[in-house]
């Protein structure tokens, strides 16, 4: 279980204090599928930076699984169990994919066992697994790779931002798939996945709405997901809406 305790993160921009996150608290529970969502601007990158160890709270406290990890960098929270995967994934140069999935994993893997996670994936993992995580790599298959790498650490807590982007239509339904496997099969584990996404939102056990720094909402998905929908629509909608119990919303 991951808590958050009265997290707060203040930036210098410009010369001037910018309060990013402001006073957060909040608790990721074990066997659960979180989905964190909100409009742009809203903090989510920034929270989940937060929690991998690469930002460090200017306020409050991090306990994973009763333990403060507040001052623990991002190798000593992977090394506890932390996995993330980044909405922008960097390239290593010189890097195999397959070298990139067996370290992810933590032992060699064989190319077959490595594959079945570019495959997880929507990739036809042989023609990927002696590539070079270089620039040669494009920006969606970067990002597949990067969750193919995540998956395959089978991690305590893995946090996805923003894993729609940059994926095509096709390998997002597949990774909507993926997730739900991960659900099903989640043991004592837990998934963070930040998406503006509706099918993602659909397959969450809770959700998180962060707005200006803060949560707006939270609650599980049948309390936060109609609610939220009905908000998306309105401020869509140019006119007036009604909402009738069967449709849904309507402009
Ligand atoms: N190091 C920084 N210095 C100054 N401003 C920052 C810094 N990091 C983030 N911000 C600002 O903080 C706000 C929140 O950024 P963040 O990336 O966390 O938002 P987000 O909710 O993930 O947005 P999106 O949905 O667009 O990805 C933004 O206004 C961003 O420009």
């Amino acid at each position: 279980m991951l808590e958050l305790k009265n997290i707060s993160f203040q930036v210098d921009a410009e010369g001037k204090d910018k309060e990013i996150i402001r006073n957060i608290s909040l608790t990721i529970p074990d066997r659960k599928l979180v989905v964190v969502t909100g409009p742009n601007g809203g903090g989510k990158s920034t929270l989940a930076k937060l929690i991998a160890g690469i930002e460090k709270p200017t306020g409050g406290r991090i306990f994973f699984n009763g333990e403060d990890i507040t001052e623990l960098g991002v190798t000593e929270r992977a090394q506890k169990g932390i996995a993330y995967a980044f909405q922008q994934p960097v390239r290593f140069k010189g890097i195999r994919v397959l070298d990139l999935i067996r370290i992810a994993a933590g032992k060699t893997l064989s190319i077959s066992d490595a594959c079945e996670y570019l495959s997880a994936v929507g990739m036809c993992a042989r023609d990927y697994v002696d590539r070079e995580v270089n620039a040669s790599l494009s920006g969606g298959e970067l990002k597949r790779i990067e969750i193919a790498t995540v998956l395959a650490r089978k991690a305590v807590l893995s946090v996805f931002d923003e894993p729609e982007a940059g994926i095509d239509l096709w390998s997002f339904r597949n990774l909507t798939e993926v997730f739900q496997h991960m659900r099903e099969d989640i043991h004592d584990s837990s998934i963070l996945i930040i998406s503006h996404q509706e099918r993602i939102l659909e397959i969450a056990d809770e959700i998180i709405v962060l707005k200006d720094g803060q949560v707006e909402k939270q609650g599980t998905r049948s309390e936060v997901y109609p609610n939220l929908m009905i908000n998306e629509k309105a401020a869509v909608c140019e006119g007036p809406f009604k909402v009738t119990a069967k449709e849904g919303t309507e402009c």
